[in-house]
Order: structure tokens, then C-alpha cells, then sequence
């Protein structure tokens, strides 16, 4: 009987559909009472040999019971709606806070175990809302009904009935605490399996290369036998509470049974009494026993509502208060102003006072070594976090000042992990963008410099990628994901490595096409190698989360410092491979 208040909340989105499937609940049980009282007439009519009234009494039962199946029908039919209710409104709701928890959200939290709560979790709240909860109402209501009807007919069977409920009802909440502990650490295995696997999966190339595919194995075993151990303590459990409500069930059912017979053998009440009785007692316990049942379908909801209300509740990492839209109608200019910030829990600032401006519908990129900032810089403009100190403006306002949706919305980024899904490439593409026609299609296709190779598979645009663009090879995801940046016609495009898996020659021939696909947008570009940046407006040089210095290849090559190094361990690189 454990409410946690995560699933009471969760039941409120579909407060009227379940007060509706309480209510059929509650006619349901008023069938088998009928049924019971009918029954009792028809078992007494017999006893007293008057079968005249028998067929009308039969009768009557075959009605009830065609009228209870036709509710029950209809109570399952309104409980799955509000259950659907449920389980999509909570989606929605995880979903949305999910967006606005941002990609940060995923450097603490792991992907499979938010997947586990998102789908399992949420499918346990639905049994558990609109199965168990308007069970556990009609448990709470109808057993005192019938102990009234069976008071005024045999009084003394409440003997037997009374402390049996109150044991059956009561008695397992002795173990609710244990039942809640055990129930959170087997979602919380439950949960760590699904994270475990799917990292696994998605990682099998990588533990390959590793030779760690029989490791990595014999410790998912072990994960799956933890999660054995985790169910069989909370099945353990469980069996106390349904052994105790069996315990219950069966003596009160007795000692009410063995109270009747002792009115009907001293006389005290009359043949009727002693079957309504005896039948009464037995409806008595059944919402007990329906409970039961309801309580394993709905187990799974109540052991995840710690993780659900975890994720509803979890803080994002910058709060969406700007009201400003995002719409700029011509490219803007992006500053940073002494912009100083610490990842949670690093114990030194990634950025010290970082000072430049990425001027209007020009391209501005960002050098230097590895850790040197540059991704937590482009992370600061799109708001994944904030910065301690200083200021992140875009055409002239903070970026706290807009619509947090609008702002990610008005910056198209490709960055070195590009994600593709499992649909056609002109449906990948169209993610950006809705309403492109094939001509916009190609022409962004063109720029990214993949339009040739996607006409020269089999079936073109209607191409099935696999899962993440499986069948295509790094560096055409890549200028797919560009291709799709261009699409979506942002006035600000940010190039976080997006070319690092093409190959060097393409690369200068991607960049030529893209600077000019992207003419009039304020591009930001961050590349390692230095041939992919060399023909940008502004070169800003990083070093250990500081500007090192500003300026175009010329002026920063002939300056000598960090960006002279690293064009010439480019060039000593590029000659070993030449070699
Ligand atoms: N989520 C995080 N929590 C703590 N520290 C982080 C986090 N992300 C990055 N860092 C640290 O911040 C520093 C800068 O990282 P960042 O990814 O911005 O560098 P980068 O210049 O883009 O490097 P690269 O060229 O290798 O991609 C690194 O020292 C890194 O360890």
C-alpha cells in the first residue's frame, strides 16, 4: 500500500478516467455481491425445498453476471485509457524537462539508465496507477460495506471477519519500509543492467579493438546475477506480505463459516442468513485477494518513482528565464567578455578571462592545443552552462536573455560526434528543416560536398541508414551532419571538429564550398588542423583556457608563438605522412 508521492502526482493527469475506472471498479464488486446475496437465496430456497422461486433467482444471477462482465469490460477499457493518459502526459513531461536538463544533463546521468526510466519506469507508473491504485480504493471501501450487511444479518461472524481484515490489511504494512528499500535496490540494479548493456552495445567496436568483449561480458553476467539477487530479496519479501494477506484470508473465511454454522446449528439464524454468511464472507476478502494481484502488476512503478521524481525534478544546468526570441534577421556578432568558468566539480577554471568577438556573417576560429577550451567556449554559447564570471552576448544581448529553444534553435552546430538516425538520408536531413524541397536538399548536399556520393548508392536520398548512420563511413556522416546544419538556415553556424574524419584533401575543398554556403552566417570553427582554418577571418589562438592571441594566419605565422608551433608541427606531420 505504498503511495509514493511521484505516482500520486502522476495519477492526477488523469484524475477523471480514474475516478470513472474506480467507480465501474466499485460496481464490479457490487456485481459479485449481488451475485453472493442471490446465490444465498437460491442455496436457501433449495434447503427449504421452495424451487419455485428458483428460476427466477437463477435467472436473476445469469443477469448479474452478464451485467459484471459487461462492467469489467468496460472498467479495463476505461483503466488502459487512463493508464495511456498517464503514461504519455509523464513521457511528454520527461521529455520536455529532459530538453531543457540540455546535453549537460548526460555527463552525470548515463544514457541507458535515463532510457530505463523514460520506458520501463514509465510503463510501471501506468500498471501502477490504473491498475492498482482503483483496486486499492474499492480494498478500502467495500470490505466495510459488506462487514455492515454481514453485521446485520449474523453479527457474531464479525468475530471471525473483523481481525482477519484488519490482519490482512494492516498486517503487511509492518514490512512496507523493507518492501520500498528492496524494491529501490532492485530498480536501481534493474536500472544499472540497462545503462550497462546499452553502453556495451553501442561501445562493441571499441571493446573489440580493446579485446575486452569476454570481459566486458562475464561482467554483464555478473550484473544480471546481482539483478537475480535484488529480485529474489524483493520477491522474498513480497511472499511475507501475500503469505500474511493468505494467512488472513483463509481463517477469517473459516472462523466466519464456522460461526455461521454454529448460528445455523443453535438455531439463531435462519437458512438464508447462514448462506448469505457464508458466501459474504468469502466477497469479503476478494478486493484483498484482487489487490494482491494489482500490487505485482504495479510493483515496477512504485520502485521506480524514486528515479522518475530524480529526473523531473533534476536541476538544469542553466534556468530558461530570458523572454527575448532568438530571431535575428541578419547574422550577429558574438562576444565573449571576460568570460571565466569552472566545470561542476573541477577543482581549476577551463576558462580564465576570455576576451574576442566573432564578427557578424564572418568566420571566426578557435585554435589550440587539446584542453585547451575550446568546446567548453562553444558549450558556453549555446547555453549548456553559464559562465562564473564575464559575458557570453550574441548580437549585443547576454545569452541569458533569450528563449533558451530559440537560442539553440538560432545556432546550427556539427560537432565531432555526429548523430544520424535510422531513416533515409532526405529524412535525416529533413530534421532540420520540414519543409525542404529536393532542390534545397542537394544544394546543401553540394556544399557539404556528399551530394555525389549519396546519387551513387542504389536508392539516392531514400537511403536507410543504419542505427547512427551505420552504413555510411566517417567522413561522409560527417558532411551529411554539415549538410544538415546548412539546412537548417541558422544565422550562426558553430564547426566543432566537423570535418576531423574527412580526409585532408576533401577537407579544403568542404571549407572552401561551406564558406560560401555559409556566406552572411556568423561562423564559429574549431579544428585541429590547421589547413581547415587557415582562411578564416579571425583566428583566436587558446592556451590552457586564455586567449593567446588574435589575428589571421599571416599576421598569427609571422608573430611566431603558440599558432606559429602549431602550424609547424602541422606541417612536420602532414611531410611525415607525405613521406
Ligand atoms: N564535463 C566536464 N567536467 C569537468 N571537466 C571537463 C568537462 N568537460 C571538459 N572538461 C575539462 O575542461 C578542459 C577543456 O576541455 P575542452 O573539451 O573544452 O577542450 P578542447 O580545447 O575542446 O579540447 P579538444 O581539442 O581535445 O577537443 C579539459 O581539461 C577537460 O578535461
Amino acid at each position: 500500500m505504498i503511495i509514493h508521492p511521484e505516482l500520486r502526482r502522476a495519477a492526477r493527469h488523469a484524475r477523471r478516467t480514474l475516478l470513472a475506472a474506480t467507480l465501474l471498479q466499485g460496481a464490479v464488486t457490487l456485481g459479485w455481491l449481488a451475485q453472493a446475496v442471490l446465490l444465498a437465496q437460491a442455496l436457501a430456497a433449495v434447503a427449504l425445498g421452495r424451487t419455485e422461486s428458483l428460476p427466477a433467482l437463477l435467472a436473476a444471477v445469469l443477469g448479474v453476471v452478464a451485467v459484471r462482465a459487461g462492467l469489467g469490460c468496460a472498467q479495463r477499457r476505461t483503466a488502459a485509457r487512463a493508464g495511456a493518459r498517464v503514461r504519455v502526459r509523464l513521457r511528454d513531461e520527461l521529455l520536455a524537462h529532459l530538453g531543457r536538463l540540455g546535453p549537460a544533463h548526460l555527463t552525470t546521468a548515463r544514457t541507458g539508465a535515463v532510457r530505463t526510466t523514460l520506458v520501463d519506469g514509465v510503463e510501471g507508473v501506468d500498471a501502477y496507477v490504473s491498475r492498482y491504485l482503483p483496486q486499492l480504493i474499492v480494498t478500502l471501501v467495500a470490505p466495510v460495506l459488506l462487514l455492515i450487511l454481514v453485521a446485520a444479518v449474523e453479527p457474531l461472524a464479525l468475530l471471525g471477519l473483523v481481525p482477519a481484515l484488519l490482519l490482512a490489511l494492516a498486517g503487511p504494512r509492518a514490512w512496507d519500509r523493507l518492501l520500498a528499500r528492496r524494491g529501490k535496490e532492485h530498480w536501481d540494479t534493474y536500472e544499472g543492467l540497462g545503462a550497462d548493456y546499452l553502453e556495451a552495445l553501442q561501445g562493441m567496436p571499441a571493446l573489440r579493438a580493446a579485446g575486452a568483449v569476454g570481459r566486458t561480458r562475464r561482467r554483464l553476467e555478473e550484473r544480471s546475477a546481482e539483478l537475480h539477487r535484488a529480485t529474489v530479496a524483493k520477491l522474498r519479501v513480497s511472499l511475507v506480505d501475500t503469505g500474511i494477506t493468505d494467512l488472513a484470508v483463509q481463517g477469517g473465511t473459516a472462523a466466519a463459516a464456522l460461526l455461521a454454522c454454529w448460528s445455523a446449528v443453535t438455531g439463531a439464524t435462519t437458512p438464508t442468513g447462514t448462506y448469505l454468511v457464508l458466501l459474504l464472507a468469502g466477497e469479503c476478502f476478494r478486493p484483498v485477494r484482487d489487490l494482491g494481484r494489482e500490487w505485482h502488476a504495479g510493483y515496477l512503478g512504485a520502485s521506480a518513482a524514486d528515479g522518475l521524481a530524480a529526473l523531473r525534478t533534476a536541476e538544469p544546468a542553466v534556468t530558461d528565464t530570458g523572454s527575448v526570441p532568438a530571431d535575428w534577421h541578419r547574422a550577429p556578432r558574438i562576444d565573449f567578455q571576460d568570460v571565466t568558468f569552472t566545470h561542476p566539480g573541477a577543482e581549476a577554471p577551463t576558462l580564465r578571462g576570455v576576451t574576442f568577438t566573432a564578427e557578424a556573417g564572418r568566420t571566426t576560429a578557435l585554435v589550440g592545443p587539446s584542453g585547451a577550451g575550446k568546446s567548453t567556449l562553444l558549450g558556453l554559447l549555446l547555453r549548456h552552462h553559464d559562465p562564473g564570471s564575464g559575458r557570453v552576448a550574441v548580437d549585443g544581448r547576454p545569452t541569458a536573455a533569450y528563449t533558451l529553444d530559440s537560442l539553440r534553435r538560432g545556432i546550427a552546430v556539427v560537432s565531432q560526434e555526429t548523430y544520424l538516425f535510422h531513416a533515409s538520408i532526405a529524412d535525416n536531413l529533413r530534421l532540420a528543416r520540414p519543409g525542404a524541397t529536393d532542390a534545397d536538399l542537394e544544394s546543401a548536399t553540394r556544399a557539404a560536398g556528399v551530394h555525389d556520393e549519396i546519387t551513387a548508392l542504389p536508392d539516392g536520398y531514400a537511403t536507410v541508414l543504419g542505427e547512427r548512420g551505420a552504413t555510411l563511413s566517417g567522413g561522409q556522416r560527417q558532411r551529411l551532419a554539415l549538410a544538415r546544419a546548412l539546412l537548417a538556415d541558422a544565422s550562426v553556424l558553430v564547426l566543432d571538429e566537423a570535418t576531423s574524419a574527412v580526409d585532408e584533401r576533401r577537407e579544403a575543398g568542404i571549407v572552401r564550398d561551406l564558406t560560401a554556403a555559409a556566406r552572411g552566417r556568423t561562423v564559429l570553427v574549431v579544428a585541429h588542423r590547421l589547413a581547415a582554418v587557415r582562411h578564416a577571418d579571425r583566428i583566436v589562438v587558446l592556451d590552457g583556457g586564455r586567449v593567446d592571441a588574435v589575428g589571421d594566419h599571416a599576421t598569427l605565422v609571422t608573430a611566431g608563438g603558440l599558432y606559429a608551433e602549431l602550424a609547424a608541427a602541422g606541417r612536420t606531420h602532414d611531410e611525415g605522412l607525405a613521406a
